[in-house]
């Protein structure tokens, strides 16, 4: 059997993700797409031979859409996936699942009430061949107790729309996610520390940032989000533990020895660097569609990024120490 996708946003990642679900993978495909951009909407859909509707929600309430993509700007995403919800689909929600923390509850909620799980947030580091091994070491107890993790998140360079804050919600929120995941604590709280401001960019930009987070179980993270960093996309995280230390691995290329030198050369996109783990995010979402049970990360997982990134944003501003508070983890979302 085929799942028959709509795709609500066919900007740069939402097509991306169509021609994911259309060439990668198999037993689904799209056929309804939308976008506030109708003319775009319009023409992404005649590549692939599926219907362009007026809205989200036409596409949401469409008969022969089984499931849904939300790759819409974020501020629209929580209104979506409840939509969703509401007509019993299944959802994928790129990041963030909604841009407050209230709107997170709402969906978790409307999640619980409908009594199964139909909601996937789009945190695709969890794909990451790298990630995952790393994950097998910490749970294999290999490195003993973690105690201390070192993280970077580089970008080559930010349009002047994006903001100090985005540092935390579009950045380092993926951080926020992998580290929950691969540590399984909880953040308990946060703390940003300003070094001296680049001058490669935008005068109203801090960057780069320090962020410091602590777990329920006491171990340390610090992150170094820095966006223009000229060279090239660059992910680092090393887990210290009791035993030993777990480095993740750079994406391999070759090594070129020449002219006295050694050299191989850094990526210079997310889009590179994580296609491999989009891709497998994709397939998993699609296979566990097909088996029933929904495995990826959930509307909880979106939430507590909400509040996490909530209480960052606050230390960005207020230089102190914030504490996390989430509610309390519903069975509903497992342990
Ligand atoms: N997982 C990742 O690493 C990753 C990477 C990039 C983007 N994202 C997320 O994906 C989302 C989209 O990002 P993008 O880079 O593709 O942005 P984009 O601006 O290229 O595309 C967004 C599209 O949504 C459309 N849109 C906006 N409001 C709409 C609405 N109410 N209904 C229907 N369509 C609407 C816009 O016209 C646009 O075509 C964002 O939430 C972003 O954070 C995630
Ligand atoms: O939206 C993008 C995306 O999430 C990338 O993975 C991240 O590296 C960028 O900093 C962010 O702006």
């Amino acid at each position: 059997m085929t799942i028959h996708i709509g795709v609500v946003g066919t900007g740069m990642i939402g097509q991306d993700h169509i021609r994911r679900i259309t060439d990668v993978v198999t037993g689904a495909d799209v056929v309804a797409v939308a976008d506030v951009d109708f003319d775009r909407a319009e023409e992404v859909a005649s590549g692939i031979n599926a219907r362009a509707l007026p809205t989200g929600h036409d596409v949401i309430n469409d008969s022969l859409v089984d499931a849904v993509v939300v790759t819409s700007w974020g501020p629209t995403h929580a209104e979506y996936v409840l939509a969703a919800i509401e007509a019993g689909k299944y959802v994928f929600c790129e990041k963030p699942l909604a841009t407050t923390a209230e709107d997170c509850l709402r969906i978790i909620e409307a999640e619980q009430a409908f009594g199964r799980r139909l909601v996937q947030v789009g945190f695709m580091r969890r794909y990451d061949a790298g990630y995952r091994s790393m994950k097998r070491v910490i749970d294999g107890g290999e490195i003993g107790s973690p105690l201390v993790m070192h993280c970077a998140h580089r970008n080559r360079t930010v349009p002047e729309s994006y903001h100090s804050e985005m540092a935390v919600q579009d950045t380092a929120v993926h951080e926020i996610d992998t580290v929950r995941w691969l540590l399984d604590d909880e953040i308990v709280s946060a703390q940003v520390i300003k070094p001296r401001k680049t001058t490669k960019r935008f005068e109203h930009l801090q960057d780069p940032q320090i962020m410091l987070f602590e777990t329920a179980s006491g171990a340390r993270i610090d992150l170094e989000v820095f966006v223009n960093c000229q060279y090239g996309y660059d992910i680092q995280c090393e887990t210290v533990g009791e035993t030993g230390v777990v480095r993740l691995p750079d994406p391999a290329d070759v090594w070129l020895r020449s002219s006295a030198q050694l050299r191989t050369n850094v990526l210079q996109g997310w889009e590179q660097r994580f296609a491999a783990a989009f891709d497998l995010e994709f397939v998993e979402w699609v296979a566990s569609m097909h088996d029933g049970r929904l495995a990826g990360p959930s509307a909880w997982d979106g939430y507590a990024a909400a509040v996490i990134t909530d209480a960052t944003t606050e230390a960005l501003h207020s230089g102190r120490v914030v504490a996390v508070t989430l509610k309390d983890r519903p069975a509903f979302y497992g342990s």
